[in-house]
């Protein structure tokens, strides 16, 4: 990429989009497109062709997607499919008929099998049956880079896909029932803090910060919220086992990656040598994983929460170990750079502000 090449970020508020939009302006790239969802529903097929006839941009970051935790995607199931597979079928087609030079699709290490080798090398894809919790989302995954790879051998483009593991950083979901474990637990746990020291201005406060709506965020709202999820004087109440295995990744990494991958990589790189071209996506990972009950415990000590921890096995666990096989990202020439907890430091100072 040049520094004034036209550089589309789909999704520049969301958690990746925002850190790849960052950390573009401050390495001088001056010309970033950026749209919301409001703006532009990348869902919707004429009002995308349209954003591409007119914006016509050189590069394309598809950080755009309906993403969410464990509960949401066993509860979301279609809206996580369909929305997927129409923003990024919209997105890449466009992009190809636009003569867009390169796209990066952003997929998830939830495409590989359930029972996947540990660590999940790129050529396990396809291997095995998918994680049920997270089915559709992974399809939807796997169309992405089937897709990507599909226009590249038919049509010459130079659309790559890379599968992330677990993410956190600032514009993180702190939602309750929605997000994702690492912001879950900080706000559980914060909350929970709040509770045990009476601190019930700072709660309220917590909950008008999230509130979308109308709706009368008062104390009695907030306790019922702390309630419904678990949060007492005592303890707070995580989901499941506590023995799966997570990896995560703190998201500038995650952009830094995007980054030098859209101007280290191309097509060429990740197909060369194969017979059947498949598997040219790339894994980016810390290749470093814990387990969720130990993640609760760095997360306690952090926040200096004193009340206990509550594990409710009605909840689901989700694949039993997902941890990234980091080699070919890193024979790319790169690696992450924040370890877990001082990126759970940085995550709480954003979340206390
Ligand atoms: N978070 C994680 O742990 C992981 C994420 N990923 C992948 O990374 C990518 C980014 O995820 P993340 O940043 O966490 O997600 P977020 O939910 O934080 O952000 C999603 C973004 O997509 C935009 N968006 C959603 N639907 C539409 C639509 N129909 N039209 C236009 N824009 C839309 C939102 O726009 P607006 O802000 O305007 O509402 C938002 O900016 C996704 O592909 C996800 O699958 C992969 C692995 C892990
Ligand atoms: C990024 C990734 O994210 C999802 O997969 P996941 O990793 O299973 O998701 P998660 O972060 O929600 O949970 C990780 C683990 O943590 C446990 N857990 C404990 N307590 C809370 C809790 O309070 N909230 C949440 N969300 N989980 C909790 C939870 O039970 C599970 O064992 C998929 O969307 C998938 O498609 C995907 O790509």
């Amino acid at each position: 990429m040049e520094l004034e090449s036209k550089i589309y970020v789909a999704g520049h508020r969301g958690l990746v989009g925002s850190a790849i939009t960052t950390e573009l302006e401050k390495l001088g790239y001056s010309n970033i497109i950026k749209r919301t969802h409001a703006e532009l529903d990348l869902t919707d097929q004429a009002a995308t062709r349209c954003f591409f006839e007119e914006e016509k941009p050189d590069y394309v970051f598809l950080a755009a997607a309906s993403v969410g935790g464990i509960v949401a995607n066993n509860t979301y199931r279609a809206d996580f499919i369909y929305k997927n597979l129409m923003i990024q079928n919209n997105v890449i087609h466009e992009s190809y008929k636009a003569g867009v030079k390169k796209l990066l699709f952003l997929g998830s290490t939830c495409i590989y099998p359930k029972m996947a080798p540990q660590p999940m090398p790129e050529d396990s894809l396809l291997t095995g049956e998918l994680e049920y919790t997270n089915e559709p989302y992974a399809i939807a995954k796997i169309a992405g880079i089937k897709t990507c790879e599909s226009y590249n051998l038919q049509y010459g483009t130079n659309f790559l896909s890379v599968m992330p593991t677990n993410l956190y950083g600032p514009n993180d979901n702190f939602d309750l029932e929605k997000s994702h474990v690492l912001p879950a637990m900080i706000r559980k746990m914060h909350l929970g803090k709040l509770l045990m020291e009476g601190r019930h201005d700072d709660l309220v406060a917590d909950f008008q910060r999230f509130s979308k709506d109308d709706t009368v965020v008062d104390l009695a709202f907030a306790k019922a919220e702390l309630q419904k999820h678990g949060i007492t004087e005592n303890h707070i109440t995580l989901w499941g086992s506590g023995t799966p295995m997570r990896e995560f990744l703190w998201s500038h990494d995650m952009a830094s990656a995007c980054i030098h991958v859209m101007n280290e990589v191309n097509f060429v790189d990740v197909s060369k040598g194969k017979k059947e071209v498949r598997n040219t996506h790339i894994n980016i990972g810390t290749g470093v994983d814990v387990s969720i009950k130990n993640l609760a415990e760095i997360i306690q000590n952090i926040i200096g929460y004193k009340g206990s921890l509550i594990w409710d096995d009605s909840k689901p666990d989700g694949t039993p170990k997902k941890l990234t096989d980091v080699t070919k990202l890193h024979e790319l020439g790169w690696k992450h750079e924040v370890e877990l907890e001082e990126g759970v430091r940085m995550m709480y100072k954003t979340y206390i502000r």
